[in-house]
């Protein structure tokens, strides 16, 4: 919105421009102006919440002051922008996030505790947004603290969920799902944009007609409208100005009721149309890796992306440059395939809109987006049924069949004999009925492909992709791989860590560079620098047992070695294994002599992660896990030398505690499942050890921290399908210890059998994930970890070497590599 003061008044506004607050007292006086006045408290009713409320709308107020400087600078620079379109930003919390990064947490800190709070009990009191659900969703969280923080200047786009992914509670040892309103007290930390409303349209037909200078006109209409409203969430960078913008939309109905219906007396159906509008952006979709095709989530995609690219044009509008333009100003980034309708769009709006040609439009289109893959695993991958499509977004459907059209004449003619091909590498597949392939459109709609780990990036390239790599070569598709920032997963969550590093580096530079870690390493032997290290995992791993002595009501050995999974149910991820290893662990102790028991490593395994609702397996493993739980740590005879823990509604905040506490984490997918992993990388960035399989990232990082520094164990990726066909046309023996394990479970050692029944067959079966496979090489892993666990010099001389060599896997690497290879932007300074 476009507003021009008069001159002469903009001095007054100069007078009394807002500036930053500098010292503690300035916010002070935000802090208790905001309580008086924003919250209609006083002294004698602030309460934490209150006091957390008063202290994020001060610390708001200076990132918004920071965010206005950098959009008017990205505006008069008129440089390219990236837009990273994500249906998912799993957020966590802002509050301790934005102190560190805008460097005011000291200030802050004194200036509450003056005013007779804790910053702590503040910082408890703030819900996550928790806008995702898993990898996907906070690896978009992270890049924008990335773009930002190397300032990019970039814009993240997605939903404003009212409900974000479910709280879990366990109850008998279940999953329970309920709702996640987190809004409940309002939202500190976005902006309302009631000026910012686009309309947006579903369902209605096309018709064509030849306009005067005999050009075919496309019309689309007779559709049901909904309206999108923006609410801006600042994204302040580390050590830097620049605090760029995340957009979320929310979806309102054109009108907020129906008069006629209302006068007629139908109240009912006269707020219906304006309930059903408001239902488009209210849910998020508790699936990880899995497609389900329900129309109300092909509603959000599509209402997110035409909301965003509106939004896009009407600023790119501004700089009057003609459309060949586009892409040089802009840059759009599709996170996986949930955003692939942005294509279809931008197409529908050059051409039926702005009047471009066919081939210009989708030159254009080709050069502003790049597409990255997370997953190969089948089910995960989106095909939207035809008629669905087509009764919701007609005139879409019809560009769909145009570029498909289009595409598989220029594969004819570069391989004019194979029909199969052509097949093959159709955007809509002819199953019945038709089903569109949006990995499909996503590569022929972009002039990038990347995968998120090497491994990953290679087996798209050689399987799923395998085709297209054959038809565009293999320059369009590359690697990227993932990364983490440093700010929140080490500075924020483990700041003794973070202290104790910048006191050998010298300074907190490697919050900015991480590469700077490297100069640790040579402290890796010293034996004071070594007590301080362990000092400090020791005082995570009491926090984390306050932790679980707070919700799960017992003691846990912080000696012993703390081994962790933590991550969403999911077969590929195995679990299972996990648990199954760990039923060995306890009849093996149970069988111990006292004298052998001597000899044992004393063990916390600790679960944590949620199963998408209606995945059946996937509970029953959190079951089995509980159920296992329950026994062991009832158990006497083995005392604490194994305790098994569940941590329920496991999430970002739930995460920063539970990773800076941990000696070895496990990522144990069956080769070639995990694209990358994430939390990998958090592990050892905060001094754990991993216990993992040749898969995802973990192989980039056995290359930068050294062999010795990790415990791979398993077949790799290349034996994967050998190993499922043997499964589906032999008899392959199964592990023997695996079979004493499944014989306890049978006995009704952890319960009702019956429960167990089709995942212990899903093992005894096809063992799809090889698990059987695996399990012999996984125990013995595991016993190496023990003895190392015992040598505890050599153990935390590996983890500070590990820490060492983690500078790969910040966020701001790969989205340096990003900007560079897809992108092409280039950062701007903003003082
Ligand atoms: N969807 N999806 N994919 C994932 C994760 N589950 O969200 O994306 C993550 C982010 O790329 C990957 O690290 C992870 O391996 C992959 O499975």
């Amino acid at each position: 919105i476009e507003a021009s003061i008069p001159s002469e008044s903009r001095q007054v506004w100069q007078k009394f421009g807002v500036k930053e607050f500098g010292g503690k007292d300035e916010f002070q006086q935000e802090f208790i102006r905001h309580v008086e006045t924003t919250l209609a408290r006083s002294i004698y009713n602030c309460d934490d919440l209150a006091a957390y409320q008063a202290a994020s709308q001060a610390i708001r107020d200076r990132l918004i002051i920071a965010w206005n400087k950098t959009q008017q600078k990205h505006t008069t620079k008129d440089q390219k922008r990236v837009y990273y379109l994500s249906l998912e930003f799993l957020m966590g919390r802002a509050m301790d996030n934005a102190m560190l990064n805008a460097g005011i947490k000291d200030i802050t800190k004194a200036g509450v505790a003056d005013l007779g709070f804790k910053i702590e009990d503040l910082l408890e009191q703030e819900p996550d947004a928790a806008l995702g659900n898993g990898g996907l969703g906070r690896l978009a969280a992270c890049f924008i603290d990335s773009i930002a923080s190397t300032n990019y200047p970039g814009w993240g786009y997605g939903l404003r969920y009212q409900y974000g992914i479910f709280k879990q509670r366990i109850v008998d040892g279940y999953q329970v799902e309920s709702p996640d309103y987190w809004l409940t007290f309002s939202n500190p930390w976005e902006i309302p944009r009631y000026e910012i409303q686009i309309d947006v349209m579903f369902y209605g037909y096309t018709r064509k007609y030849t306009n005067d200078d005999g050009k075919v006109v496309h019309v689309w209409e007779g559709g049901e409208q909904v309206q999108a409203v923006a609410y801006d969430v600042p994204v302040p960078g580390y050590g830097t100005e620049t605090t760029n913008n995340l957009r979320l939309w929310a979806s309102k109905p054109t009108r907020e009721f129906d008069f006629e219906k209302f006068n007629a007396g139908d109240y009912e159906s006269s707020v219906r149309e304006s309930q059903k509008a408001e239902t488009i952006s209210a849910v998020l979709y508790p699936n990880d890796n899995f497609y389900s095709g329900k129309e109300l989530r092909l509603k959000q995609q599509y209402f997110w992306v035409a909301a965003s690219l509106n939004d896009i044009i009407r600023r790119f509008k501004k700089t009057h440059r003609p459309w060949k333009e586009f892409p040089d100003q802009v840059a759009i980034q599709l996170n996986d395939t949930h955003p692939t309708l942005a294509v279809v769009e931008l197409q529908r709006i050059l051409v039926d809109m702005e009047g471009v040609e066919w081939d210009d439009a989708w030159k254009i289109v080709t050069n502003t987006f790049g597409y990255t893959n997370h997953t190969v695993l089948p089910e995960a991958l989106e095909k939207w049924p035809v008629p669905l499509f087509q009764n919701l977004l007609p005139r879409h459907m019809e560009i769909i069949y145009d570029i498909n059209l289009f595409f598989l004449q220029q594969v004819e003619k570069l391989f004019p004999k194979e029909r199969e091909l052509l097949a093959r590498v159709s955007i809509i597949e002819e199953s019945s009925p038709q089903q569109v392939r949006m990995a499909y459109l996503a590569i022929i709609g972009s002039h990038k492909v990347n995968g998120v780990a090497e491994l990953h990036s290679e087996l798209i390239k050689t399987t799923i992709f395998k085709d297209f790599v054959t038809i565009y070569g293999p320059d369009k598709f590359m690697n990227v791989t993932n990364g983490i920032t440093p700010r929140r997963w080490l500075h924020q969550a483990n700041p003794k860590l973070s202290d104790l590093i910048a006191s050998k580096v010298g300074s907190y530079d490697f919050l900015k560079d991480l590469n700077l870690l490297k100069k640790i390493e040579p402290f890796a032997h010293d034996p004071k620098f070594q007590d301080e290290w362990v000092a400090i995992k020791k005082f995570n791993k009491a926090r984390l047992a306050a932790h679980i002595k707070q919700y799960n009501g017992f003691d846990i050995n912080i000696d012993a070695l703390f081994d962790v999974q933590v991550k969403r149910i999911h077969e590929y991820k195995r679990q299972q294994m996990n648990i199954f290893g760990v039923i060995h662990r306890y009849l093996s102790i149970k069988a111990m002599t006292e004298k052998e028991k001597k000899e044992v490593t004393p063990r916390v395994c600790i679960f944590g992660g949620k199963s998408a609702p209606g995945y059946y397996m996937a509970k029953t493993i959190i079951k089995l896990i509980n159920a296992v739980s329950e026994v062991v740590n009832a158990d006497a005879d083995v005392g604490d030398l194994l305790k098994v823990v569940f941590i329920a509604d496991y999430n970002v905040s739930k995460a920063e505690i539970i990773i800076p506490a941990s000696d070895i984490s496990q990522h144990i997918s069956t080769a070639g499942t995990e694209a990358s992993g994430t939390s990998n990388m958090k592990f050892v960035l905060n001094g754990g050890l991993i216990l993992g399989t040749v898969d995802g990232a973990n192989i980039e990082i056995t290359r930068e921290v050294g062999e010795n520094n990790i415990f791979l164990f398993g077949h790799l990726a290349e034996s994967v399908e050998d190993l499922r066909h043997k499964h589906r046309f032999s008899k392959v023996p199964l592990d023997p210890n695996l079979e004493k394990v499944f014989e306890a479970i049978e006995s009704g050692t952890f319960g009702d059998p019956n429960i167990y029944n089709s995942l212990v067959s899903s093992v005894t079966g096809s063992d799809y994930y090889l698990v059987s496979d695996d399990f012999q090489s996984y125990l013995d892993a595991q016993k190496l970890v023990d003895q190392d666990f015992k040598n505890k010099d050599t153990w935390v001389s590996r983890s500070i070497t590990a820490v060492a060599n983690m500078g790969f896997f910040s966020s701001d690497r790969a989205i340096d590599e990003y900007a560079e290879s897809i992108w092409n932007v280039e950062p701007i300074a903003v003082e």
